[in-house]
């Protein structure tokens, strides 16, 4: 999943430079991995490439995009609009692979109302009738700590199914609800660790 995700990466930026074929070695240098793993990750999604030409830029992105899901729209709401999530509002990069942030919300009356990269910051007491009405599938949760577990509990009553999760705690969520967080500080540990041990 890892791999593909970073193929999908270079593709995009190989057509947005117009390039319309790849082959299994040059794939496999943007990534730094093997031409023989690109062979064997693109055949397991059933991708054939021809012989002498490689593989259709185009073809790659559609077939790695419905694996991993970004071949159909996903709405996403935003909780928590601080200096992270307000980074996050103004992001370009998500709505390319098919994530739509629909509603932003907080809790402090001077982020209440905002417009921040497109999206509206609304008053999160709002959020139960707005998710409500519309319901998307995903929320990313940028709130304090101590406020991560009842915000995600109200979201997955509310039916929300995903959560990528920034705050530093662990949440305790029915299994059928996919979590990923996102530790910045856990991962630069991992990077100093890493660090120390290869001297
Ligand atoms: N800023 C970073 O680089 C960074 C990096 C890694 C992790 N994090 C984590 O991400 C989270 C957000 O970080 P930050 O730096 O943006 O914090 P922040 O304090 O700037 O922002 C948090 C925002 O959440 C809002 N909020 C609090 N309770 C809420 C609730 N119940 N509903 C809606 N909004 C609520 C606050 O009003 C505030 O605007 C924290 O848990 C932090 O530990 C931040």
């Amino acid at each position: 999943m890892g791999r593909l995700s970073l193929y999908f990466r270079e593709l995009y930026r190989l057509r947005d430079s117009k390039t319309t074929t790849i082959n299994s070695k040059e794939l496999g240098k943007l990534v730094n991995v093997s031409s023989p793993v690109v062979r064997r990750d693109l055949s397991a999604l059933g991708t054939i490439g021809q012989r002498g030409v490689g593989y259709s830029v185009d073809a790659l992105i559609e077939r790695i995009g419905q694996v991993l899901g970004s071949g159909k729209q996903w709405e996403v709401v935003l909780v928590g609009v601080g200096s992270l999530g307000d980074a996050l509002l103004r992001y370009r990069g998500f709505s390319r692979l098919g994530f739509k942030l629909t509603a932003a919300f907080d809790i402090d009356p001077s982020r209440i109302g905002s417009t921040i990269g497109g999206v509206q910051v609304l008053d999160a007491n709002e959020l139960e009738r707005v998710v409500t009405a519309a319901p998307p599938s995903l929320a990313i949760l940028a709130v304090p700590a101590d406020n991560a577990a009842d915000v995600a509990t109200l979201l997955v009553s509310l039916g929300v199914s995903g959560i990528l999760n920034f705050a530093p705690t662990t949440l305790k969520l029915p299994p059928r609800i996919a979590v990923v967080n996102v530790d910045l500080a856990s991962e630069l540990q991992r990077l100093a660790f890493a660090v120390q041990s290869v001297k």
